[in-house]
């Protein structure tokens, strides 16, 4: 029977907030049957515990896996998250710990730019107003403060995947686009780029934003940019709940500077379903208040699943990295007659040459070898003919600045 680097039914992985079944599918399609689905994410207590014989994780964007977490995963492999967001990760706690983190950077996109087009609309006939006076009996039947889409300026803040694919779906519908990136882009269609935060705002009839969680957008939208704001405009955030404060939003919407809002996204979200929503936002007239769904599609999360799935499967057997978002990337051939080594350590000089040493004195022939580092972490993978035996592997280990190492035997030799 061939030798394999760690028997699969050995591999544990632990799929957290309710996964699409199809992450699940494709494991199961490639051998790994040692998976535990849970429906919700875990508190960090809860998943500390439970991440300590775990292979691969994979959460989506409530789940925090912190330095904390990390230091508890002594097995961990990888990472999928199963969604665009990897602000939940310490990426740097992963990467010194040799773990690699994957997402899905596309599967969702389409989801979140259909909810925002149709909540700019939903707003700017201010729909959530007339209809929860119907609701209670009244009727609402006016046309103050209610506008079509066409002519209007939707500025779009962060105009990458989903501003970009939100673009194309506006200036279909009538709306003239334009939009702020903190690098230049070339818009799509019509839509032209704007010098500053502030033009876009003082432009904007419905302002968006489709920026990541980061230090340069952290509270990027508090009470002196909503002053500059048009009287009247439209608020949207889908992105992150970092990057808006609530509290002059809501000032904002009561004091009727702006018609209307909707906001996916909070600075604290609910854990779970069964979990209070608290926040200032809350039963304001013409404001859409979503739970962190604009992904959320049945379409999204299969692809989702599908992706992601496939990244740490790729991962797991053949040590290919591509699309990492914190590891070098590298894209490796299939090693059907060959045993693998797959060394992670820190992107110091002369790791290599010790590596490639201890091989020579274990009488091993190196028959191929692929390196990439970024400025932190240095990924080689060395295949050879012949297996390694325990006393390489553990010359490889003591290796000065190893992360973490892993074989991956042929199947077709022993
Ligand atoms: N509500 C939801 O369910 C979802 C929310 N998201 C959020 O949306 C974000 C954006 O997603 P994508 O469009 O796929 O990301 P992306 O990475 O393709 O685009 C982000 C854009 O923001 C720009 N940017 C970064 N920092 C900036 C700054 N300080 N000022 C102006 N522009 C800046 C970047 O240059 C880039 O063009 C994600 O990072 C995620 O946090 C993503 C999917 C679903
Ligand atoms: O589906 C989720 O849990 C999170 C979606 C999201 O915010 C993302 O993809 O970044």
């Amino acid at each position: 029977m061939a030798k394999t680097s760690l028997d699969k039914s050995k591999i544990k992985i632990l799929l957290l907030e309710g996964v699409h079944q199809s992450a699940v599918d494709n494991f199961h399609a490639a051998g790994y049957e040692n998976i535990e689905h849970l429906p919700t994410s875990l508190d960090e207590a809860a998943l500390i515990e439970k991440i300590r014989d775990v292979h691969f994780i994979g959460i989506r964007s409530r789940t925090q896996l912190n330095e904390r977490v990390f230091a508890a995963a002594e097995k961990l492999v990888g990472v999928g998250c199963f969604c665009i967001g990897t602000n939940q990760v310490d990426l740097e706690a992963a990467l010194k710990r040799g773990v690699a983190v994957f997402n899905a950077p596309y599967s969702n996109t389409r989801s979140v730019a259909e909810l925002v087009l149709a909540e700019a609309i939903m707003l700017l006939r201010g729909i959530p107003e007339k209809n929860a006076r119907a609701h209670q009996g009244g009727w609402l039947k006016s046309a103050s403060n209610s506008h079509e889409a066409r002519g209007k300026t939707l500025g779009i803040v962060g105009y990458g995947s989903i501003g970009a694919q939100l673009s194309v779906l506006a200036e279909a519908l009538g709306f003239n686009v334009i939009y702020f990136d903190s690098i230049t882009k070339l818009g799509m269609g019509n839509a032209s780029q704007v010098g500053s935060l502030v033009e876009l705002l003082e432009r904007s009839d419905v302002v968006s934003l489709h920026v990541p969680d980061l230090p340069s957008t952290r509270w990027m939208i508090g009470a002196k940019e909503i002053a500059a704001m048009k009287q009247g405009a439209i608020f949207i955030n889908a992105s992150r709940g970092s990057v808006v404060e609530i509290e002059p939003l809501a000032d904002a919407i009561k004091s009727g500077h702006l018609n209307g809002a909707a906001i996916d996204v909070f600075p604290v979200e609910p854990k779970g379903n069964n979990e209070e929503f608290e926040s200032p936002l809350r039963g304001l007239e013409n404001v859409i208040l979503t739970p962190h769904i604009g992904g959320s599609t049945l379409e999204a999360q299969e692809n989702i699943g599908i992706e992601v799935a496939e990244k740490l499967i790729t991962y797991s057997d053949n040590g290919t990295t591509i699309t990492s978002v914190n590891f070098p990337e590298v894209a490796l051939p299939a090693h059907p007659d060959k045993h693998r080594l797959l060394h992670i350590h820190d992107n110091v000089p002369g790791v290599l040459s010790q590596i490639n040493r201890v091989l020579s004195e274990n009488g091993i022939n190196i028959s191929g070898q692929y390196l990439q580092t970024n400025d932190k972490v240095g990924y080689v993978v060395i295949d050879v003919d012949k297996a390694y035996g325990p006393q390489a592997l553990e010359a490889l280990k003591q290796v000065e600045h190893t992360l973490k190492i892993r074989t991956l035997y042929s199947s077709h030799n022993s």
